[in-house]
């Protein structure tokens, strides 16, 4: 039989695996032999059967990695399944990852002239994929293969997308996707889609990444990389600090790193930056960086012990976590919906702590001692959160998110925390305890009416005095949460806190609550226990709503996000009882949703104390004193004004009844 000599045999029997050279959220990688043509090839293996919900992703992956044909782009030699797995054999890259060699060998970032020769080719890459209509999404150091030769080329297409797609897989576009220290902001605040310029943000946050051992922000939580990306001035190389490097290094990562992506260069235009002049040879590249290495699956293995170590020294803290996650270099870094719900619970649970501690209602006792049990590494908490100290440890908190708020508001149509909020639907539990509450005050209350008011004028207090931009309801994953929520009752507006609360059909509602039961999102893979962040999340189309993606989550972004009315006079009215440490930084229009959504409370707590009145009244046969038609009027504040004049009468006249 004639020898195709293209072809590669797709029959799992023809390959000899050897050892593992690395490893993703969804895959490991082999060195392997390919028998019959004995030719070395790396293959990834995939588990269908923990991916089953994420076929698309990986026929797209595989799909793109086939058609490919450009030396600066890995590519499939072809995949098959093999049992529950599935195989892509793709070239060996001896070399590894960029990002592996440097925390192997480079842990404070190469030098130039090796930037400058790895960045021309993974640009050339870029401007390729572009060109055939393809986004990247996923552009970081982790991602840059080198083989024996310094050979460099792009990989990872999981999580690609088409600019040609339409329909569903268009959407896709709309999607939070990638991994959030290389994360446009343009992705993050997903208002008007995104495009091939989102992989330049990146592009030029690999740079920096490069150039000093790590990506800026690497070391925090996804939830601050979010805050400090939207909030921060761009990252760049600074003219002190990183003397070492040349002034067109300097501008070509500034060009990059531009908030608004129309006035980031495209990657043709880019390619021409005379930084790029500084770019040698492969055979360079080869001498450099990797003469001296150990073979590839030692490296590997000496790194995966380097990160056990550091768990034990580390005890799990979760800055540690992070940083230990960057250095094995797979996406454990990624986005993970749990985390951002832990830690936006924890901010909210403080704030029920500190009511506690003001002595209102006793509600957080129980609570605070389940949450402070829980082990914060598990939570992936803040850093700087000590349930020791609560007063200074939630300012503490709330400051740091304070801080990431405010000077860049005006940069975004929304208040950058809501818009995080909003994006993550973060309180789809809310529909549930919302109305669980709202029996609880119409039948059953566990509080006394009067304490329960009083503890929502207390919260509204909180609120008012300028807490409400850093509050949120969460935590499908927190029970404690959720019944401290269902004690306390929601005081935040829901259009605030989701947008997709204003979604009414059934059907939506029920696939809400079912991701939200999951945990997260329906679907969660761990590939390894102590790996909070490789999470799998589920994928619906459903009216482009939710969206998966293995290890990355991707959310996919409603049509709008709450816009915020701003008015700094109601807020200098409404705040005025109670000022609190904080409140002057507040941002106007992040209180005015609350205030708003208080006096529609208000009015609406007055409407079944009416309603109640009336009950009495008939059933006790006290006689008729008129009690409103509360649909009646025209605005909501005469409404109000008008039933808590005629409740005033009413219960003047009662009093006089019974006294
Ligand atoms: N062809 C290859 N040759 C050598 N090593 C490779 C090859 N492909 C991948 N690797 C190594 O395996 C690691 C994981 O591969 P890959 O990024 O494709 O998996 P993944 O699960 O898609 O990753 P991610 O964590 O980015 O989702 C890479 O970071 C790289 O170090």
């Amino acid at each position: 039989m004639e020898h195709d000599e293209n072809r590669f045999p797709t029959n799992p029997k023809d390959y000899k695996l050897y050892e593992e050279v690395g490893e993703g959220v969804s895959a490991t990688v082999y060195r392997a032999l390919c028998i019959p043509r004995n030719q070395t090839v790396a293959i990834k293996v995939l588990d269908l059967e923990k991916f089953n919900n994420d076929l698309d992703g990986i026929r797209r992956e595989v799909q793109t990695m086939s058609l490919i044909d450009h030396p600066n782009v890995l590519r499939a030699f072809c995949s098959f399944t093999a049992g529950h797995n599935l195989w892509v054999v793709m070239p060996f890259m001896a070399g590894g990852s960029a990002l592996h060699i440097m925390k192997y060998a480079y842990p404070e970032g190469f030098d130039e002239p090796v930037i400058a020769t790895l960045l021309h080719e993974v640009l050339k890459a870029l401007v390729y994929l572009h060109a055939e209509g393809h986004i990247h999404r996923d552009v970081k150091a982790g991602n840059i293969l080198i083989d024996a030769k310094g050979a460099v080329k792009l990989a990872d297409f999981g999580v690609s997308a088409c600019m040609f797609d339409t329909g569903d897989r268009q959407r896709t576009r709309n999607t939070f996707v990638g991994t959030p220290c290389w994360m446009a902001p343009e992705v993050m605040q997903q208002l008007h889609g995104y495009d091939f310029k989102a992989d330049i943000w990146s592009f030029g946050i690999t740079a920096l990444e490069l150039a000093h051992g790590h990506a800026p922000f690497s070391k925090y939580p996804p939830m601050k990389v979010l805050l400090m990306t939207l909030q921060n001035a761009p990252p760049g190389l600074d003219y002190e600090r990183d003397k070492r490097f040349s002034k067109s290094f300097k501008e070509m990562v500034a060009t990059c790193l531009v908030k608004d992506p129309k006035k980031r260069p495209t990657s043709e235009k880019l390619l021409k930056h005379p930084f790029f002049k500084h770019a040698r040879s492969n055979e360079y590249l080869a001498q450099t960086i990797l003469e001296g290495l150990s073979p590839l699956g030692d490296r590997f293995k000496a790194l995966k012990g380097r990160e056990a170590n550091f768990l034990l020294q580390n005890n799990g803290e979760s800055e540690h976590l992070s940083q230990q996650k960057y250095i094995r270099g797979i996406s454990g870094w990624n986005f993970n919906l749990d985390e951002l719900k832990a830690q936006a619970a924890l901010i909210e649970f403080l704030d029920a702590d500190q009511d506690h501690h003001s002595g209102c209602v006793d509600v957080g006792d129980d609570l605070k001692k389940d949450y402070a049990s829980t082990d914060s590494s598990v939570l992936n908490l803040p850093e700087n959160v000590n349930f020791a100290s609560n007063e200074s440890s939630r300012e503490g908190v709330l400051q740091d998110l304070q801080d990431l708020e405010g000077p860049l508001t005006s940069a975004f149509p929304s208040h950058p925390l809501q818009a995080l909020k909003a994006c993550f639907d973060v309180c789809e539990d809310m529909n549930t305890s919302n109305s669980n509450w709202k029996v609880e005050s119409n039948l059953d209350s566990s509080f006394p009416p009067q304490q329960e008011s009083e503890l929502r004028d207390h919260k509204s207090e909180t609120y008012n005095g300028g807490d409400m931009g850093k509050s949120t309801f969460i935590s499908s994953n927190a029970d404690n949460i959720g019944r401290q929520k269902f004690l306390s009752g929601s005081l935040l507006p829901e259009h605030v806190l989701s947008p997709s609360r204003m979604v009414d059909t059934d059907t939506e509602r029920r696939s809400q609550r079912e991701r939200n039961h999951s945990g997260t999102l329906l679907f969660r893979h761990m590939k390894d226990s102590s790996n909070l962040t490789s999470a799998v999340v589920h994928e619906e189309s459903s009216e482009g709503k939710v969206t998966q993606r293995k290890g990355r989550f991707q959310i996919t972004f409603p049509d709008s996000i709450p816009k915020v009315a701003s008015s700094a006079n109601c807020v200098a009215s409404s705040a005025g009882g109670s000022p609190r440490r904080f409140a002057s930084a507040v941002n106007a229009s992040a209180i005015l949703p609350t205030l708003q959504f208080l006096r529609h409370q208000n009015a609406k707590q007055k409407e079944q104390l009416v309603k109640l009145i009336k009950c009495v009244e008939q059933t006790s046969g006290i006689c008729h004193i008129g009690v409103p038609d509360l649909n009646a009027g025209d605005s909501q504040s005469s409404l109000a004004s008008g039933t808590e004049r005629i409740l005033q009468t009413y219960i003047t006249n009662l009093q006089l009844r019974y006294s």
